[in-house]
């Protein structure tokens, strides 16, 4: 599977968002870092479909993920920065359970499927649980299950771990090791980025670096300390 990006532009209130993104992704974990603003969340959903590139084209595995919604839906998934706006449901089973009927299961098979994910994180307790009632780190804990119960081909991930705590973000990492799906993750904290393949670093809507971690991350994490230490206020992110 592949994610191909051909010279990638949106321009959103009329403002350049993402200028001329071109990359062919290839490799199971890639990382996506940039400064606030720089175009990370956008091009994340390009990528899984949200949003139809102004200019050039985004393709998964040769389709269309903006066009074909229906092949969208069992390619790729993503997981927002905020859960709110990915929880619609009022109990966890049927927010897992969604996504699955949404695939076309039945939905007896979809809850069976839903239950064996809650059980694989040890939540069974939660399948009744009130979505609203859950912390934020529960609730990003609940997007995660529903992605990974629908097994896509490429998980788009932004800043999942955010709310996470730490056994509970070691856990989920590792589980992330071990499944075949192509991961592509935007962060901010490039120790979230060990083992990955290849790294895309935006600056201002560009592609500014793109390459393997030990190539991009130092040099991105001394350019973050530099401009963290001015005092110029100029310079915080727009
Ligand atoms: N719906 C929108 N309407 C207008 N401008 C938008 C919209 N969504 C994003 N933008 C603008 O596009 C730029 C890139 O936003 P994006 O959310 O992709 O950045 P990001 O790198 O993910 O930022 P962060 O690290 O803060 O999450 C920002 O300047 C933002 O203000």
């Amino acid at each position: 599977m592949s994610v191909e990006l051909q010279a990638i532009g949106v321009a959103m209130a009329g403002r350049t968002v993402l200028d001329g993104i071109s990359a062919r992704l290839d490799e199971p974990r890639v990382g996506v870092v940039g400064r606030n603003g720089s175009g990370k969340t956008t091009l994340a959903r390009v990528i899984a479909g949200l949003i139809a590139p102004d200019a050039g084209r985004a393709r998964i595995g040769g389709i269309d993920m903006a066009a074909d919604r229906r092949a969208a839906l069992s390619s790729v998934g993503i997981i927002f920065q905020n859960p709110d706006h990915q929880i619609i449901f009022p109990t966890v089973l049927e927010e897992i359970a969604f996504g699955l009927t949404q695939q076309g299961r039945r939905q007896r098979d979809a809850e069976a499927a839903a239950r064996a994910m809650l059980d694989r994180f040890g939540k069974a307790h939660w399948e009744s649980a009130a979505t609203h009632g859950l912390s934020q780190g529960q609730k990003q804990l609940l997007c995660l299950m529903s992605v990974l119960a629908m097994q896509p081909r490429v998980i788009v991930m932004d800043e999942p771990f955010s709310g996470l705590d730490i056994p509970t973000r070691l856990q989920l990492m590792r589980y992330l090791d071990g499944i075949a799906a192509q991961v592509v993750m935007v962060t901010h904290d490039p120790g979230q980025l060990r083992g990955f393949d290849r790294i895309l670093w935006l600056d201002g809507g560009r592609l500014i670096a793109d390459g393997p971690p030990d190539a991009v991350l130092p040099r991105f994490e001394a350019q973050m300390r530099d401009w963290g230490g001015l005092d110029d206020l100029a310079h915080l992110a727009c």
